[in-house]
């Protein structure tokens, strides 16, 4: 017996291998380039890409959620971040290896924002049809040696077609019981400190954004800069010291500069911050790239974002103890930048001037919205 309309679909179906084979002429161009990806086979690469660093787990990448066995001494931090072409990175100009890099970087400075070792890791992603197998084998690739650098695991994640290259990362970490860092533990009277220069991811992106409008620059007085931007490394291996040390009160990491980043960690401890401009650790050519790309230096450091170095505070009087036992441990250089007070806010003192400047780093909004902001555009 007919089924309604099925005239209809069939005409409709009939018609589609015209269509679909000029669509392919199109397109053949490109296929000659670069082979086309499938769902099975992207999982099946990160699966064989990625190794096993830990015993732990019962069962990763294949059922339908990863098992894993804690041993019941430590703490379990997770953390996801989405990240979307154009919003976070751009395509256009980031190598894919490096992209593949700073999409786990970013989660794994969340980790190491508590004080907490990263140990396994959710990759959501999803892929405009128009990329191709090389671009994502390039992508894996720096993602992969990312894994491996920090002994981290992929236990499973999703794949998708979609618009925009989007990667979504869940990231799990331990630490020992109870010794998590959390950003609401600063009190008043206590220095803060960072624990890298800033403003050279934003200097980077600036860069990378004007690349072919700038004048003749000297790849070695860029190159820093951009790989900043490009290729971030976490600071897991200080935040690790710093627990350990015993003297942190509050931690968090630099993602969106900062004015915002450090208003969230005095605003949740119910602290002001405050700030000196002279005191913030720059690179040694930051001032002379900004004069090329017509950009403040300190703008880009209290809210260009993208810094990926964390801001803590200090037990009051524990500064020297701090930094001699990062010393005794050979550990990174970490920079004092001001100190808290009772009150609210964060001032930055800069000019023999002091501003407010909570909340001025980068914010999502939509294109439309009103509210003023200081990022670097
Ligand atoms: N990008 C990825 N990276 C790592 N594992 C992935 C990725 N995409 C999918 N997986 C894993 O592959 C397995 C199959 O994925 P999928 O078919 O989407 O599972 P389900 O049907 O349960 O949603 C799951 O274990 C999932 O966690
Ligand atoms: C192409 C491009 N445009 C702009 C930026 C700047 N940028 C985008 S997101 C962001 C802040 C961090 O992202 P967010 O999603 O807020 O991360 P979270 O704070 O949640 O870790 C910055 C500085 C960039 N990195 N790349
Ligand atoms: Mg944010």
């Amino acid at each position: 017996m007919p089924i309604a309309g099925f005239a209809t679909v069939t005409k409709k179906v009939r018609s589609l291998p015209i269509k679909l084979k000029k669509r392919t002429t199109l397109r053949a161009v490109d296929s000659m380039k670069s082979s086309p990806w499938k769902e099975r086979d992207v999982i099946t690469r990160f699966s064989s890409s990625c190794q096993r660093h830990s015993q732990q787990i019962v069962r990763g990448i294949g059922d339908d959620c990863a098992v894993l066995a804690p041993d019941g001494q430590h703490d379990w931090v997770v953390t996801t971040d989405m990240l979307v072409d154009t919003v976070h990175f751009d395509t256009s100009w980031h190598p894919a290896y490096r992209l593949g890099r700073k999409c786990l970087a970013v989660n794994l400075s969340d980790i190491a924002a508590m004080g907490a070792t990263p140990r396994f890791i959710l990759l959501s992603i999803a892929i405009p049809g128009s990329f191709s197998n090389e671009w994502l084998e390039q992508w894996t690739s720096g993602f992969a040696s990312l894994l491996d650098e920090f002994s981290c695991s992929l236990i499973g994640g999703d794949t998708v077609r979609g618009d925009q290259f989007t990667v979504n990362i869940t990231a799990i970490g331990t630490t020992r019981k109870g010794r998590a860092i959390l950003r609401s533990t600063a009190a008043a009277g206590e220095s803060i400190f960072v624990s890298g220069q800033l403003g050279s991811a934003a200097a980077g992106l600036i860069l990378c954004r004007q690349a072919g409008r700038l004048g003749p620059l000297d790849e070695t007085l860029c190159r820093p800069f951009l790989d900043r931007h490009l290729d971030p490394a976490p600071d897991v291996a200080c935040a690790l010291l710093l627990a350990e040390s015993g003297l942190i009160t509050a931690m968090q990491d630099l993602s969106d500069g900062l004015a915002t980043d450090l208003a969230h960690l005095a605003g949740q401890s119910m602290v002001g911050a405050r700030v000196d401009a002279s005191l913030l650790p720059e690179h040694e050519n930051l001032a002379r790239i900004c004069a090329a790309i017509g950009h403040d230096p300190v703008q880009l450091q209290v809210a260009g974002g993208d810094d990926y170095h964390l801001v803590f505070t200090v037990q009051a009087g524990k500064d020297e103890e701090l930094l001699r036992f990062l010393n005794s441990r050979k550990g990174p250089p970490i920079y004092r930048i001001g100190e808290t007070f009772a009150g609210s806010g964060v001032r930055l003192q800069h000019d023999d001037r002091e501003v407010d400047i909570s909340f001025g780093g980068f914010q999502h909004r939509s294109p439309t919205a009103d509210e003023p902001s200081v990022e670097a555009e």
